[in-house]
């Protein structure tokens, strides 16, 4: 079984192709990056498995089933969730009420305050649920969405860039949080620059270069590719 898997999907905008036969499959429990130069077609893939963006032809399927038809919504309820990288929270309202509005929007459950709370707790805002998520810091936003994002209880996370911004603890502190969902049996699929981060937490990595499936492999055989080297100039160098 895979739990994410596109057949030959492809995308094109007004003729620029932007995912062009895209073969990515992804195991359940697995925690996978996927990298590549800006403009290579990372959030619209993001988009495309979420169903923001309908693909020109292929297919794309969670836990096996074939979900390239089904809306948001439909795609969110089978259990796929992700944290954007542009801020998605209301600045003006209390941290407990954004996670009211993530459940509610997407979710109707009876145990929806246990939810909420078990994801603040998870996230380390547990004792923040009263404050303005506008007071709170760019970190603690960040994680906030994070525990919006995990609150409908998701077999499989999108992140995107979700260190951006942040500190180099905070960031640190992010890629524990992702290892201890993982742990909790939650398939992780993030999008990242910060190559620290792609090393702390990734089993797995896809480099993606103009909309195509350039390298796959583990952290160290990316990094020791000359040809990703070539092609993402500069992303390995900091260490
Ligand atoms: N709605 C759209 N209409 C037209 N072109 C688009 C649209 N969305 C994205 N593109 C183009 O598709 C290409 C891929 O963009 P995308 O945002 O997916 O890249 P990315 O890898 O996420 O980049 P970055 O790392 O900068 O976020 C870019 O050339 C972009 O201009």
């Amino acid at each position: 079984m895979t739990i994410l898997r596109t057949e030959a999907m492809c995308k094109n905008f007004d003729g620029v192709q932007v995912a062009e036969d895209v073969n990515f499959s992804m195991e359940p429990g697995e925690i996978r990056c996927l990298i590549g130069p800006n403009g290579a077609g990372k959030s619209t893939f993001f988009k495309l498995v979420l169903g923001e963006h309908q693909p020109s032809s292929g297919d794309i399927f969670f836990a096996d089933e074939r979900i390239t038809a089904l809306r948001s919504f439909e795609r969110v309820r089978k259990g796929i969730s992700v944290k954007f990288q542009v801020p998605g929270i209301f600045r003006e309202l209390s941290v407990w009420q954004n996670m009211q509005i993530a459940v509610q929007h997407h979710l109707h459950r009876d145990s929806m305050a246990k939810d909420i709370e078990a994801a603040l707790e998870f996230v380390g805002l547990a004792q923040k649920s009263r404050e303005l998520a506008g007071t709170l810091s760019h970190g603690e936003q960040q994680w906030l969405e994070i525990g919006m994002a995990i609150s409908t209880r998701p077999r499989l996370l999108l992140l995107d860039e979700p260190t951006a911004g942040m500190t180099p603890e905070e960031t640190h502190k992010t890629g524990e949080m992702v290892h201890r969902l993982n742990r909790e049996g939650m398939s992780v699929l993030a999008v990242e620059h910060d190559m620290e981060f792609v090393r702390q937490i990734a089993q797995k990595v896809t480099v993606l270069n103009f909309g195509v499936i350039f390298a796959e492999g583990t952290i160290g055989e990316i990094e020791s590719n000359d040809e990703v080297a070539r092609i993402y100039l500069g992303a390995f160098d900091d260490d």
